[in-house]
């Protein structure tokens, strides 16, 4: 590798730049890079000799490090009986065991996998032993039918910052708490009566993406589609959640976009230390570091927005919001004993995490599908602009009367599921599944990725045809096994109704207001569709278009 291939690695300061890879390991001023497709073994980038000294120096006590710990988990091991039946799956080698295996894009590479071994399949990362099961019925068992024996899940060690792991709903383990606060979600934030209640939130932020979006179509120039729906969803969460902009489009000095983005990057980076647990204490990437000190920026902001807010409520005669915080707020002061200030930054956190990413690579990828499928995509306008008019933005109560627009983002959920392995769950018990038996620990992923490119269930699995939907009732709300891009079970995400909401309304606010040509008389057929592995599945090239009103 040259200096100048060092240079061009990414650093977290930038929307595009959040798109990191899999596989960099960094080590102060050193960087592994494991494992990609070109290598078989660690590649290490130094950028002068005394970097190498250190770095020979680092991989000795590592490896020193790791056979001692091998040594002890392989004695530790053989007291619990391993069960005999484990799924099949490629040889793991001695202490990284199958890691070389993932490749940068774990999804691609699990669902080949399971082309050779079957749905269920077993892989030995580092010293953690993974599950990936990649078949409807097999995820049905997972998801449904033993949905109280895979609901925990392994952590990731960066998440342990400020106690998240113990405090965050989706890492916690299934408990009174994490009850009590699915209920929260449920009830108080997600129900459909309190979603109705903020539409206009929404409402208005989804004018604010027509409005700058006009601009660039004044200007001529071509939208960052996937950052433009950042922005408009993480503000739409957002507004939801305490009546502000997290993002100011007018003041980008100010605002917390760097600060939110920094967070995706350090939670979606790889970490050695989730692999070899003995490392999590040293904490090789300093991921958790970075994100005590990301996170603590968030809680500062959070705790100024609920201290104007508890103020604002002792004054005479305030308004209301009706936002997440008013009703959260109202659960305190009736003593619901699960809420405190706490859990309350814990849980806008989560939101903010978990809703804005997943929602703007999703429509990424579905205006990419349309643009790439002009007939698809003039087949979406024309149902806009009979049922709702030409060059109008909709709402949220006519979503069900668009059936091939509700076509469109199923199909793209089944080939861009924004959690392709949806997050990691774990066996709590040695359990039988598909003739195997996944063992007490073990991780468990789901890869709805392979699912949804099975040739087995769908007709020409790679080809975006939303017509495969029309008359059909398969939904994605956690019920038909072969589309479960928001997970399923007692662990199925939460914000599936504000996704659902928000996906059709951005969606068809682009294409019915305006038309789109690529970027550099780019051509739809040569579109790169290249995909980057990381807290989203994210297009490895940002969509980039140009605006032409109708
Ligand atoms: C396209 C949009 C979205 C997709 C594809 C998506 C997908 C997922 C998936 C796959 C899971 C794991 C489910 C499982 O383990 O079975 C999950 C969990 C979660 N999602 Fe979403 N999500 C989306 C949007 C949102 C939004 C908008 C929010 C909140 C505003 C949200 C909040 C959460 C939370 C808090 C969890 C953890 C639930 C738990 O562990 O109990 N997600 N999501």
């Amino acid at each position: 590798m040259q200096d100048s291939d060092i240079r061009r690695l990414p650093r977290a300061s930038s929307y595009d730049q959040t798109r990191g890879t899999t596989n960099r390991f960094v080590f102060g001023k050193v960087e592994l890079l494991l494992p990609t497709k070109e290598v078989v073994a660690l590649l290490v980038v130094v950028d002068s000799e005394r970097d190498m000294d250190c770095l020979v120096l680092i991989l000795c006590l590592y490896l020193l490090w790791g056979l001692f710990q091998a040594l002890s988990f392989v004695a530790n091991r053989g007291r619990r009986a391993r069960p005999s039946n484990l799924p099949p799956g490629p040889w793991p080698l001695p202490i990284i065991g199958n890691l070389l295996e993932l490749g940068d894009l774990p999804h691609k590479s699990l669902a080949k996998l399971a082309r050779t071994y079957g749905p269920i399949i077993k892989l030995e990362l580092g010293f953690v032993t993974t599950v990936v099961v990649s078949s409807p019925k097999l995820a049905k068992e997972i998801l449904q039918t033993h949905d109280a024996v895979f609901s925990n899940r392994t952590v990731p060690n960066s998440i342990t910052a400020h106690d998240h792991d113990k405090l965050g709903l989706p890492w916690l383990p299934v408990s009174p708490l994490f009850r009590n606060l699915r209920k929260v979600y449920s009830l108080h934030i997600f129900s459909s009566k309190k979603l109705d209640l903020n539409e206009h939130l929404r409402s208005k932020k989804v004018q604010e993406l027509v409005a700058f979006v006009r601009k660039c179509a004044d200007a001529g120039e071509a939208v960052n589609i996937g950052e433009a729906a950042f922005r408009t969803s993480i503000n739409a969460v957002s507004n939801t959640l305490f009546s502000l902009d997290m993002i100011e489009p007018l003041n980008p000095a100010g605002d917390l976009k760097e600060v939110v983005w920094q967070i995706f990057f350090e939670i979606g980076k790889p970490n050695l230390a989730d692999y070899f647990p003995m490392l999590k204490k040293i904490d090789p990437h300093g991921s958790k570091r970075h994100l005590e000190a990301l996170i603590q920026k968030l809680f500062d902001f959070f705790d100024g927005v609920i201290q104007r807010r508890l103020q604002l409520r002792t004054e005479k005669g305030c308004v209301r919001c009706n936002d997440v915080l008013d009703y959260l707020l109202d659960l305190i002061e009736d003593k619901n004993e699960t809420l405190d200030i706490s859990l309350v930054k814990h849980l806008f956190l989560d939101i903010i995490i978990a809703g804005s990413e997943t929602t703007s690579t999703t429509l990424e990828w579905a205006m990419t599908e349309l643009l790439r499928n002009p007939e698809k995509l003039s087949r979406t306008q024309a149902e806009l602009h009979q049922v709702i008019g030409k060059g109008k933005t909709i709402e949220e109560a006519d979503i069900s009367r668009l059936s091939y627009l509700e076509a469109v983002l199923k199909e793209t959920f089944r080939l861009h599921p924004a959690g392709p392995l949806l997050l990691p769950r774990k066996s709590g018990e040695d359990f039988p599944i598909g003739g195997f038996t996944i063992p007490k620990g073990a991780q468990v992923l789901l890869n709805v990725f392979a699912i949804g490119r099975d040739p087995s269930i769908w007709d020409d699995p790679d080809k975006f045809v939303p017509d495969r939907f029309l008359g059909s009732d398969i939904d994605v709300r956690g019920r038909n096994f072969e589309l479960v891009p928001f997970g399923g079970g007692r662990r199925i995400c939460p914000g599936l109704p504000l996704a659902t909401r928000m996906l059709p309304l951005m969606l068809s606010s682009l294409i019915n207001i305006f038309n789109w040509k690529l970027e550099d008389g780019g051509i739809p057929e040569n579109m790169n569709m290249e995909e980057k592995f990381g807290l989203a599945l994210q297009k490895a090239q940002s969509l980039k278009a140009v605006p032409i009103p109708i």
